[in-house]
């Protein structure tokens, strides 16, 4: 079976400043990791590789087996609607629609069918079953983060990549929020990328790897 994320060589150049440099980091699936290192260290420029929406100056990233800069940058776009799952720092929930229907739209834009059913067993599996029809601004802190996790998920992908996703959370919050993302990956057998520098991560995934920064 395919790695479910293999990077080879990576770094990463702004102008002349190398800005990110990772020798090699690989993810079999349902395996899960967190990326730890201080602000500017290049933890969200890493993710943003895994994801394709940069390309590395040097190296390579492949995601189940497909190298990322083999494909065209809409190419690219469909493959990571389809395997990939992110949270992304600001959470992005769509104001003007429900928790439920923030869902359904990512089944669409991912390209799998239509599945309410499906999105509202993993509403209830993470707590919050009773939202489906609440708007984004209606939800506390620690709930938005739960939908912005049951939105990555729904569509069951093969990557599930976290940026700083208990940056804004308390003690219990964050830990109950890196408790969801384990379990959920796991029980859809997807491996999990957090990114942060949250220390209260540590021991809380399979594997740690520590960013020093490349400048
Ligand atoms: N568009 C850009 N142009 C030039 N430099 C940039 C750009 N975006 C980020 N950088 C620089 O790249 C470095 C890595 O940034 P990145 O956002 O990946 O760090 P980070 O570890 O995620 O930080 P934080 O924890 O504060 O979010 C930083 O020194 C930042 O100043």
């Amino acid at each position: 079976m395919n790695a479910a994320l293999a990077l080879h060589g990576l770094s990463f150049n702004y102008g002349d400043r190398t800005v990110l440099r990772l020798d090699a980091l690989t993810l079999q699936p349902a395996e899960t990791c967190a990326v730890i290192g201080p602000s500017g260290c290049g933890k969200t420029t890493l993710l943003h590789l895994v994801a394709g929406l940069l390309r590395p100056t040097l190296g390579t990233v492949s995601v189940c087996g497909q190298r990322l800069d083999e494909l065209s940058v809409s190419a690219c776009d469909r493959f990571r609607g389809r395997n990939m799952g992110i949270v992304f720092q600001r959470l992005h929930l769509l104001p003007a629609l429900s928790v439920l229907e923030n869902l359904l739209l990512a089944q669409h834009l991912a390209r799998v069918s239509r599945d309410g059913a499906a999105a509202n067993a993993l509403l209830d599996a993470l707590g919050i079953g009773e939202l489906a029809r609440a708007r984004p601004a209606q939800l506390s802190q620690g709930q938005s983060q739960r939908v912005a996790i049951a939105r990555a998920l729904v569509h069951r992908p093969s990557l599930l990549l976290a940026d700083e996703p208990t940056s804004s959370l308390d003690d219990g919050n964050a830990v109950r929020a890196i408790e969801l993302l384990r379990t959920q990956a796991q029980s859809i057998g997807a491996a999990l990328l957090v990114v942060t520098h949250d220390r209260r991560i540590r021991g809380q995934l399979d594997r740690e790897v520590v960013l020093g920064g490349a400048a």
